[in-house]
């Protein structure tokens, strides 16, 4: 069953200089999917999982979560989904608890639904002895997981996580991940946005790439990396780094021989950061706007 289905979404801001922040994009979910979005800086991210969470008003096309019309139903929409915003957004004057219990009580939870499922989450994120501190006394990592919590609590079908793991250290980060997988595992739609494109690689099932608010497209991670090449050869010529893409370890071999700087020469594996950067230029300039250029 499609989770999400976005036709023909487009959004500018009427700013001075008029911006088409998302361009006539399309693209579905299945459910129990995790969904990454990747783009670089100003690609339209945001304002795409703003206009899905129903926090922007879009210009045109249409949304459905599991069949229901976003415009018409957006009350509906708002109790299936659950939302980690980019910025934490937790009450710093309150406790865990309490920014538990006020969300608990905008979601019209029952008190005895609302205190299982409180510890249960708390529990499961590792957040149990914070429980009774004030968030302004949480770190960083502390607070993500507190707005991670917040958003499962309602048990939504759908999470969005803008960035979740932005600044947090290895070891948060991979317990974020693991809570992650968990809510895949147990059938969570997961629509994912990050700028760590390891992540991505690691933790979706699909990734829409999509620049100057255009999808540029939509694939698993390892049918990126096969159609640009599983190796790849990195080498130096005037001082510049070079990237070349093939399919076996042989090619590349055969291909480095005839180079000048032997010693400058890389084999490896592709990662979707060799995709990322190959479809949407490097440093924000040379953009590959069009998939013949990017996969010949
Ligand atoms: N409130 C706004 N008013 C005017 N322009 C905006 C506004 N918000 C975003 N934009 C512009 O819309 C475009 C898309 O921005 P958006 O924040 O959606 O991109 P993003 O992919 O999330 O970027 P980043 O990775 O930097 O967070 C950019 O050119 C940005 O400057």
């Amino acid at each position: 069953m499609k989770a999400i289905r976005v036709l023909g979404l487009t959004k500018s801001y009427k700013s001075e200089t008029n911006i088409v922040a998302v361009n006539n994009l399309s693209f579905e979910v299945e459910e129990g999917q995790v969904f990454c979005l990747l783009g670089p800086n100003g690609a339209g991210k945001t304002t795409t999982i703003r206009i899905l969470n129903t926090l922007l008003k879009k210009d045109k096309g249409q949304i459905y979560f599991f069949n229901i019309d976003l415009d018409k139903k957006p009350q509906d929409i708002k109790n299936i989904i659950g939302v980690v915003q980019q910025h934490t957004n937790v009450d710093s004057e309150l406790t865990v608890w309490e920014n538990l219990l006020i969300h608990s009580m905008l979601h019209k939870m029952n008190k005895m639904l609302f205190k299982e499922r409180a510890n249960q989450l708390l529990e499961a994120i590792d957040m149990i002895d914070k429980k009774n501190r004030f968030a302004n006394k949480l770190s960083g990592g502390e607070r993500r997981k507190l707005s991670i919590i917040r958003a499962l609590l309602h048990n939504p079908k759908i999470i969005f996580l803008d960035e979740p793991t932005v600044g947090l250290d290895t070891f948060t980060r991979r317990s974020i991940w693991e809570n992650i997988k968990q809510l895949k595992y147990s059938g969570k739609t997961i629509i994912l946005t990050t700028h760590y494109i390891e992540e991505a690689q690691m933790l979706s099932d699909l990734v829409l790439i999509i620049n100057k608010g255009k999808k540029l497209i939509e694939e698993t991670p390892n049918t990126l990396i096969n159609r640009l090449g599983k190796v790849t050869l990195e080498y130096q010529e005037n001082g510049k780094t070079i990237y070349k893409f093939f399919n076996t370890n042989q090619e590349a071999k055969d291909f480095s021989v005839n180079l000048k700087d032997l010693n400058s020469i890389l084999i490896r594996e592709t990662n979707l950061e060799d995709v990322f950067v190959t479809m949407t230029g490097n440093g924000g300039e040379d953009y590959c706007n069009s998939l013949e250029k990017c996969f010949p």
